[in-house]
Parts: structure tokens; sequence; C-alpha cells
């Protein structure tokens, strides 16, 4: 039997996908299973850079998503309206999703899978995170014997461009933005990317499955990588580390056997040398989840583009006809949705506020250069239960002393309340830089 498609978008994600359904050749037998039936677009006039056949094209979305021939509806338009309305309207109608739209889903979520659940339709999703990586199905199947602890990721890709590009060629921000939009990686509205949005979205999903809960967006700290600068790219690596924008979700230490609660939070980190995230660099994303018994275990791959992002949605549209060959033959009627593959969480995971975090800080000062006032900040964050690993004057910017400091693991509140002593100090110019440091 033949599975027809219904795609909404065919911008840089939907011609990767035409073109793989187009050249099926070497690829899974089961594409030859999958018909392009329609495909939703803006604009009729603009020029494709595959062939798509006149009447197949069409600016109607709505009726693509109520056309009784559809079986799978792949939405890759993006944002958040009209996507999900017609997502929902397409489950109401019967057919199976897949998208690549993590800002649709980690807000909207809860409303999809319900509506989903109850109609007897998946919803896929692997494109949403970490591009071509496999990850959502991995967290979903061949992860879940784990009790998952922590999960850590390079998941924007923009972002992870743009610092290697300003580490290895000390590139200037906007102009690197501008070459990673050229290249399709970027939203359409990149400050989503730049402020961390993206990734904060893609963490939530990625909480989600690894923590076996709904998230609250809203919960999520996202901080992007606007601050950033080169001084302190550079003064990292003079101290072994390298600045990457990391999406951690982990069980906080706070957590009891009674109550679970979670730290869910999106940040530029100065990352050790020796970890295996710092060597992750350009457009590649990668995906460090810790688990028992597995321990530690690391998916990388391409996080944006065309062809890897195509990658994950097409699998999900195999996953899906080879779910719904297995029910024809077997003629399971009505569907009843795969255990391994549909969502069931119901219940809202509790996030712990930022301020019960426990990390490390690196901070840079620029001070008027009067004596002791390294003492007097030693002093103080000590007054305040921060324990400081290293306090060393750096330089002089036009008559200022620059002074970094890097904290050892303190309570993200004592250090707060330090900092906002500090900065009462006479001595004190400006805080140019507060990093946490994993
Ligand atoms: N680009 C990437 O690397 C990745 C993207 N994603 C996600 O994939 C999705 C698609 O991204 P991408 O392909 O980059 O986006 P593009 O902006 O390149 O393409 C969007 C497509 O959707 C069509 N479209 C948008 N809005 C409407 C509308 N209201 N009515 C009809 N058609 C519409 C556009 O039509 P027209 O062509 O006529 O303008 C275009 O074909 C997004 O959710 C994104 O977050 C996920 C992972 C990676
Ligand atoms: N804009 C996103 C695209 C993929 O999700 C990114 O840069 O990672
Ligand atoms: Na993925």
């Amino acid at each position: 039997m033949v599975f027809k498609i219904g795609l909404l978008g065919l911008g840089t994600v939907g011609t990767g996908v035409v073109e793989i359904l187009s050249n099926p050749e070497g690829r899974h037998p089961l594409l030859s299973e999958l018909s392009l039936h329609r495909v939703g677009v803006r604009s009729l006039s603009k020029p494709r850079s595959v062939n798509i056949p006149e009447d197949m094209l069409t600016t109607d979305l709505e009726a693509i998503v109520i056309d009784p021939a559809i079986d799978i509806v792949v939405e890759l338009i993006g944002g958040l309206e009209p996507a999900r309305s017609l997502i929902l309207q397409a489950i109401e109608n019967g057919k199976h999703i897949v998208t690549a739209n993590k800002a649709v889903i980690s807000r909207y979520g809860s409303e999809i899978f319900d509506a989903a659940n109850k109609k007897g339709v998946y919803v896929m999703l692997e494109a949403a995170v970490g591009g071509g990586i496999p990850v959502i199905q991995p967290l979903k199947q061949s992860l879940g014997a784990n009790r998952i602890q922590t999960v850590t990721g390079i998941i924007n890709g923009t972002t992870n461009y743009i610092l290697t590009r300003m580490k290895n060629e000390g590139a200037d921000f906007s102009e690197v933005l501008a070459d990673a939009q050229r290249l399709g990686y970027a939203e359409a509205d990149p400050t989503a990317d730049i402020d961390g949005l993206d990734a904060g979205d893609k963490i939530a999903i990625l909480a989600s499955l690894a923590f076996g809960g709904r998230i609250k967006l809203e919960q999520v700290y996202c901080e992007g990588i606007r601050k950033v600068t080169a001084t302190d790219i550079t003064y990292a690596e003079k101290l072994g580390f390298v600045i990457k924008l990391l999406a951690i979700a982990s069980r906080s230490p706070q957590a009891t056997p009674e109550q679970d609660l979670l730290s869910v939070r999106v940040h530029p980190t100065l990352v050790t040398l020796s970890h295996p995230l710092a060597s992750i660099n350009d457009v590649y994303n990668a995906i460090l989840v810790e688990g028992e018994p597995i321990g530690q275990v690391m998916f990388f791959g391409r996080g944006a583009g065309s062809g890897p992002t195509a990658s994950a949605v097409v699998s999900d549209i195999l996953n899906i006809v080879a779910v719904l060959q297995m029910q024809e033959a077997e003629v399971v009627n009505p569907i009843i949705p795969h255990e391994m593959m549909n969502c069931t969480h119901q219940h809202y995971c509790k996030i712990a506020p930022m301020e019960d975090l426990v990390t490390r800080f690196y901070t840079r000062f620029l001070t008027k250069d009067s004596p002791g006032v390294i003492g007097k900040l030693g002093t103080c964050f000590g007054q305040h239960h921060v324990s400081i690993e290293s306090i060393v004057q750096t330089g002089f910017h036009e008559n200022l002393a620059e002074i970094v400091v890097v904290t050892h693991d303190v309570l993200e509140g004592n250090f707060n309340q330090a900092l906002s002593e500090i900065k009462g100090f006479d001595e004190i110019d400006s805080i140019p830089s507060i990093l946490r440091v994993l």
C-alpha cells in the first residue's frame, strides 16, 4: 500500500525532504511506499530548487490537513500559528504528524499529544531537537531502561557556529550570523537562536522525555550569547576553557524520593577543554546523556541544515509507515498506539528556581586600581559562602584594573547576594561578564 504525504512548507527542511523522497535508491525500501500528495507553501511564484508538479503546490494548507487521501501530514512551516492549528486540525482528521517545530511542541505539546492520543495517531518530532541526530527516539526507546540523571547538550547550531567562528577567527558576531542565516541554520527570527530560546524549547522537550513528565516552558531559564565577548573567549581559553551555549536538564540535588525536582536551563558556559562537549564545533550539535546503569552516552551530528534535518523527518515518516503496515497486516482496528512511539506523560515536572542551582562561576570585574580590592572581593565572597578557586588581575583597560574570579561550586543565590553587595563597592566600575562554568 502507498502512504500519502501532505507536506506543509517547502523551505530549507521541506526541500530536503522532497530531495530524499524523490531519490529513494539505496535508502530504506519502505521509501518506495511513500508518495508526496500535496505541498503547501506561502508563495506559488517563488523559485524552487526541487521539481514539484504545479497542481501539487497550494497555498491552501487547510485543504491539505483535511484531505481524506492523506495519511501523514509533515509540518515544516515553523512558527506558532498557523502551525499549531494546522497540526490540531490534521489530528482531528485522523492524520499522523511529523514535525520539526520545537517552538510549537514545547508550548503546545500537551494539547497536541492529548488530541493525538484521543484520536489514536502519532506525533513524531525527531527533527525538532538536534536536527539529523537521532536523540528523540533513543530517549523514548533505546534508553528506556535507564534512570536518567543529566542531559547536557549543544543543541543550537546557529549559536555554536557563531561561537566557533568568533573563537577561531575573531570573527564579528553580526557577520557570522548573516552566514548562519544564508546557510539555512537560523530560525526565521534569529533572536530565537541568539537569545537561547530555541535551545530552551529543545531542552524542555528533551527533559520531558528524559524525566517522564511535562515541562512548563516559562520555568526554563534561558540566557543567550549576546553578552559573550571576544575578551571572555580569550580569557576562557587562557584558563583552559571554551565557551559554549549549553542546555542542561538534571535532577536537582535537592530532590528527595518523595519530591522529584529538576533543573532545566540554557546559558553560555565555560566548558573545560577535556570535556566531550568542548570539541563540538560549527553547526554540529551533541547531546550527552548520563543515566544509570548506562553511564555516559553522547549523540553527535549536524544539528541544522536542509539534508540533516530532512533525514530525521523522513525517518519519522518511515517509523509511522512501518507501524501502519504492521497494523494493516494484523488488521488491528481501531489503531492502538505503539507504546514506545507515542507520548503518555500527564503530570508536570517540578523545576527548581535558579537561586537553588549549585554551579561554578566565572566573573570579570573592572575596578579602580586601588590597593586591597582583590582582598575586599575575596572577603565579600567568603562572607556569602562563595568559595573562590582563583582570583587574578589580568590587566588594565583605560586605567581600570581587570580582575577575573573563578569560583568553586556555589549556591547561585549566595553568589548573587555577594555580587549585589560588591556592585555597591566604590572601587567597582563595572562587571562586564558573569558566566557559569560546567
Ligand atoms: N532550518 C533548519 O536547519 C532546521 C529547522 N527546523 C525547523 O523546521 C521548520 C522549518 O524550518 P525551515 O525549513 O528552516 O523554514 P523556512 O523558512 O526555510 O521554510 C518555511 C516554509 O514554510 C512555508 N510557510 C511558512 N509559513 C507559511 C504559511 N503561513 N502558509 C503557508 N506556507 C508557509 C514557506 O513558504 P514559501 O516557501 O512560499 O515562503 C516555506 O516553504 C521550523 O519549525 C524550524 O524550526 C528544525 C531543525 C533544523
Ligand atoms: N535554528 C536552529 C535550527 C535547528 O533546530 C539551530 O540553529 O539549531
Ligand atoms: Na534529532
